[in-house]
């Protein structure tokens, strides 16, 4: 039997690019009798009003989530602790706490404590973002085959962890359950570090004393624009996500600083061959990742060209 994607009351904790994206789809879509939305920031509760995303609107997280069957946390990952403590009392028996973090060991370090017995916990992460920000930013397509990791602890109810996942099949996302320290380790290589590399390549630009600023804004080829596309990201999310996932981005940044050495060395001597057996296998990565995603139709890959 598939389960119920209709929630009577959801809650949704921090109204940015995730939470506004959610409330978007929510309404498109009527998944929800009442959809609820809180966030910390008055300026972004009167915005969410003024868009109309809602059917209610408040800076109380714990009068939001008062009678809320499903209720997703969309705020920064250092926060998941403190927005857990403040809602914990005031949860429904039998409501799903969600969220949507980036990083999923530490959220569940942090909220699992707060948690009452009598609700169900299970951690997410939607894989599918910008760089922008804010309610202004949301849609509600940005989940359109997209992957959703669901990470629930070990001996919760499987029909809550179905309802979670027909959820977010409903919002468009392919959905794959994963231990949350495995998740954080796949996500460093795919995601964190990647950020961390684009942060750090537009900044040695901004630094470098002998090409002006203007210089690299005229002549920035396009590899360095899809590296400021990523730079121009959150700068609290990302703080948030490199302090919470420190232990996997420092394990994936000593292999990857590693093998830069090597190319280092490789270029120093001239060593062309092995620069071109690297450059071979990375080719062949990208064109089993668009194989893959002309299969799924991903947005994304649409134009892409082998
Ligand atoms: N931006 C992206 O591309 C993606 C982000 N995520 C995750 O989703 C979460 C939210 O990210 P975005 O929507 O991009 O952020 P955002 O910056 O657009 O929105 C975050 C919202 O949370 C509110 N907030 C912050 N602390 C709060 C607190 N203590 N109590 C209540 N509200 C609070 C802020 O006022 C803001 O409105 C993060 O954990 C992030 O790791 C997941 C997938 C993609
Ligand atoms: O904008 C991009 O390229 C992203 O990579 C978006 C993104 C950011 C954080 C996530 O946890 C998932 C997706």
């Amino acid at each position: 039997m598939t389960a119920p994607v209709h929630f009577d009351k959801v809650t949704l904790i921090g109204i940015g690019l995730i939470g506004s994206s959610i409330a978007r789809a929510l309404g498109v879509l009527g998944l929800a009798g009442t959809v609820v939305a809180a966030d910390r920031s008055e300026a972004v509760v009167a915005r969410v009003q003024e868009l109309g995303l809602a059917d209610e609107a408040t800076t109380d997280l714990a009068a939001a989530v008062k009678d809320a069957d499903l209720v997703v946390l969309c705020v920064p990952v250092g926060a998941c602790g403190a927005v857990a403590e403040i809602i914990a009392p005031h949860l429904k028996t039998g409501a799903i706490v969600s969220d949507v973090g980036s990083v999923k060991g530490s959220v569940v370090a942090q909220m699992a404590p707060f948690m009452p017995t009598d609700v169900h916990f299970i951690p997410a992460h939607p894989v599918a973002g910008t760089e922008h920000s804010g309610p202004d930013s949301g849609f509600a397509e940005l989940f359109h085959e997209r992957w959703c990791i669901v990470t629930p602890p070990a001996g919760t109810d499987p029909e809550a962890v179905e309802r979670l996942t027909a959820f977010w099949q409903a919002l468009g996302s392919r959905t794959e359950v994963m231990a949350p320290d495995h998740h954080d380790l796949v996500l460093a290589i795919t995601s964190h570090v990647p950020h961390l590399i684009a942060y750090n390549i537009v900044g040695t630009a901004s630094d470098l004393e002998q090409v002006t600023e203007s210089e690299v804004i005229k002549f920035s080829a396009g590899g360095f624009r899809d590296f400021t596309r990523i730079a121009a990201s959150d700068p609290t999310m990302w703080r948030d996500v490199f302090l919470h996932n420190k232990e996997a981005v420092l394990e994936v940044l000593g292999r990857f600083t590693e093998d830069l050495i090597a190319l280092q060395r490789n270029i120093r001597w001239a060593q062309g061959d092995q620069l071109f057996d690297l450059f071979t296998r990375t080719r062949a990565i990208r064109r089993s990742i668009i194989d893959q995603h002309q299969d799924t139709a991903d947005p994304d890959f649409g134009r892409a060209r082998k």
